[in-house]
């Protein structure tokens, strides 16, 4: 293969004189196959070397409320309400998703990037008009900006009936949206059940968080991500530095355990992933929900030069209608619209620092 037959996504952007777009990237998968890396995809600064450390591991079954569990539990919360502060991302340990979920997951994702580009494209159907949706790119703003070492399929997996007359899920593999469905249902009430951890370990009502989410009408979201293996992963990035835009993102990793990296102090620190490990991520609308108690960090992925990786993001969010309201205190946020605050991110996504929560703040 040479970079006259690679494929390319076809991808519409608005530019910065509000004129609509379009523009074709080509599908890394494909370029992995080169030897040389296409200039679009080289980053404006070199990517530097950066520290592993570990990450907390939070016990969900401490938190759980029996009342033998006293003071394991005090314990817990608090390990909870440090990780959430310093780090912004926790591992989840004992947290009741069955591993055959997890491995059946990671079977469909491997399976649908297995497929040829012809497949894939047959295999998914489009949404309408929301560009960070379905197989392709996401943060394209120009021609010109740096291209992520990325190829992604993002679904909405919650409201079930948010698909209605869109035929967006993959068909194939055929049981991939069965598989994903059953893994978003067990993450929605593991990550309930940390909501409510969460503000009681931050001294908060324990509905703080949870009051705003809702069965029947909350997001989620289910970006999958995959990084194929970078010829130059020096100049690489497989994610942008960004926040999420999301309450809780809940985050499997398989393939290979290195990528991730959050903003710590002044350095960048690539996450130590533990074998099975369920990464939280706390979202920019916990951000505002706590008033700034706790904060989403700016991370972004780096590429490996002889190793692939999968990584599946389910994104948390409250129904888009509802209005946020942050708890008394003192840092100054302000009522926000999630689906106000949501067209905002895409809109001036990508940033290079943390800018897109100032939305909350105005
Ligand atoms: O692949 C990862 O570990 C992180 C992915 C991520 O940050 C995202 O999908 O928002
Ligand atoms: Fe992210």
């Amino acid at each position: 293969m040479d970079i006259n037959n690679v494929n390319f996504h076809e991808t519409k952007f608005t530019d910065q004189n509000g004129i609509p777009q379009t523009t074709r990237i080509p599908v890394v998968q494909d370029l992995a196959r080169l030897k040389n890396l296409p200039q679009r995809f080289i980053q404006l600064s070199s990517i530097s070397k950066s520290f592993s450390h570990d990450i907390p591991a939070i016990d969900i079954e401490k938190l759980g409320g029996d009342p033998e569990s006293g003071a394991a539990r005090v314990e817990e919360l608090d390990k909870l309400v440090t990780a959430a502060k310093e780090w912004g991302v926790f591992f989840i340990k004992n947290h009741g998703i069955d591993s055959c979920i997890l491995n059946d997951v990671k079977n469909v994702v491997k399976g649908f990037f297995q497929l040829s580009f012809e497949e894939k494209k047959a295999s998914v159907g489009s949404y309408k008009s929301v560009d960070n949706m379905g197989y392709g790119r996401n943060f394209v703003k120009s021609e010109n900006q740096p291209l992520d070492w990325i190829d992604r399929l993002t679904m909405k997996a919650a409201p079930r009936d948010a698909t209605q007359g869109l035929n967006v899920w993959p068909q194939n593999p055929p049981n991939f949206r069965k598989v994903i469905e059953k893994y978003v249902d067990a993450a929605r009430e593991l990550l309930n059940g940390l909501l409510q951890a969460l503000a009681e370990a931050l001294s908060l009502d324990k509905y703080t968080f949870l009051q705003y989410f809702d069965e029947e009408k909350s997001e989620i979201n289910v970006r999958v991500n995959y990084y194929p293996p970078s010829p130059r992963p020096d100049l690489t990035l497989g994610i942008t530095p960004h926040s999420d835009a999301s309450a809780l993102t809940l985050l499997l990793q398989f393939n290979s355990s290195n990528g991730l990296q959050v903003f710590k102090g002044s350095e960048w620190i690539t996450v130590k992933w533990p074998n099975e490990g369920l990464l939280v991520n706390i979202g920019d609308f916990i951000e505002i929900m706590s008033n700034g108690r706790v904060r989403s960090p700016w991370h972004r992925v780096v590429n490996q030069m002889d190793l692939d990786r999968f990584s599946v993001a389910l994104f948390y969010n409250p129904p888009p209608e509802k209005e946020i309201v942050p708890v008394e205190e003192n840092e100054g946020y302000k009522k926000v619209n999630v689906g106000a605050y949501l067209k905002h991110y895409y809109e001036i996504s990508p940033t290079s620092s943390k800018e897109v929560i100032l939305f909350a703040k105005e």
